[in-house]
């Protein structure tokens, strides 16, 4: 796979922080427009699906996982796809972006990915809530690093953004970089419990300050978790990180992309703000539980003629 971008940060910028504006009626609009305006078609929207395929974080966040659902999850992300279905549309050795587990299940996945370049990303510092002592969050990514992830999700407390408390959100982002060492960093801010897309564009560029490699929607257990508007703004802020210091952060949207056609939208969105250098696995992933299962059956459509069973893709 692609190596992946660091971000060093920068200092704190609180006139540019607080200077961050939404104009929420001009998002809105823009997002209603986008599904109808999106039109992939035949050939073009195959390849795209196999472009989403290979940015997917291929989620489990269960109470109930085991080693076994792991295991399965793995050798899916290894084959996402039937070799004969890819034959048919002439690729090959495509996988899945990442596998993303508990850290509990970080041993398992390690094993299962063994002589692959998929990396394992887990969900750290007490996901979902992330209100675990704060020692225990710093420890819990320390742990997670020296089990073999390469990739750590942590979750921000939503109550700094809330009271506006931008130093302490700031402090805490740098603690938690400074704990994942080499491993990659993915800020999730939990954007359903943020109140305001002004609080988004603020967290987004606080985390970003403070050095997340990515900035990453919800956790997945949020009432509401990646809508477009959300996606819009925060993706608005990584071009505007990057047109100020001429660092790449990536863009993860998580919880509730289940549909090949979402998936194409948000692969739109971001070729239409950020260009394709943002369709890397470096710089963009889905966080998602579903979503293979539906492009799988989209992709044996195309092939085939005729759909199959969703039964017969529920792995994914
Ligand atoms: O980060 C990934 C999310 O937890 C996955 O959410 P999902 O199960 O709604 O796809």
């Amino acid at each position: 796979m692609t190596s992946l971008t660091r971000n060093p940060g920068m200092a704190l910028d609180l006139d540019w922080v607080l200077g961050a504006r939404v104009n929420t009626p001009a998002i809105t609009r823009r997002c209603a427009s986008l599904p109808a305006r999106r039109s992939v078609k035949k050939d073009y929207q195959a390849a795209w699906l196999l472009k989403a395929v290979s940015l997917i974080d291929l989620t489990t966040l269960s109470g109930d996982d085991t080693a076994d659902r792991v295991r399965r999850l793995c050798a899916k992300a290894r084959q996402p796809i039937a070799p004969e279905v890819l034959d048919r549309l002439g690729m090959s050795g495509l996988t899945t972006g990442a596998v993303c587990v508990y850290h509990d299940m970080i041993g398992a996945a390690v094993d299962a990915l063994q002589g692959s370049d998929i990396p394992v990303a887990a969900v750290s510092t007490g996901f979902p809530a992330g209100l675990s002592p704060w020692h225990l969050r710093l420890q819990e990514i320390r742990e997670s690093v020296a089990a073999g992830a390469q990739e750590i999700d942590i979750v921000i407390s939503r109550r700094h953004v809330l009271s506006g408390n931008w130093q302490a959100l700031y402090d805490e982002m740098l603690a938690m970089r400074e704990a994942c060492g080499e491993a990659h960093i993915k800020a999730i801010l939990a954007t359903g419990e943020l109140g305001t897309l002004e609080n988004v564009a603020r967290a987004s560029l606080i985390c970003m300050m403070a050095g997340a490699d990515f900035i990453k929607t919800s956790t997945g257990k949020e009432a509401v978790n990646a809508t477009l508007p959300v996606s819009l703004t925060m993706i608005r802020q990584i071009r505007d990180y990057h047109d100020r210091t001429g660092i790449y952060v990536g863009y993860k949207p998580a919880g509730g992309i289940s549909k090949a056609k979402d998936a194409l939208t948000y692969l739109s969105l971001m070729r239409e703000e950020l260009g394709l250098r943002w369709l890397q696995p470096d710089l963009f992933r889905f966080g998602a539980s579903s979503l293979l299962g539906d492009i799988e059956r989209q992709l044996d459509h195309y092939v085939t003629g005729g759909y199959s069973a969703a039964y017969r893709h529920a792995l994914a």
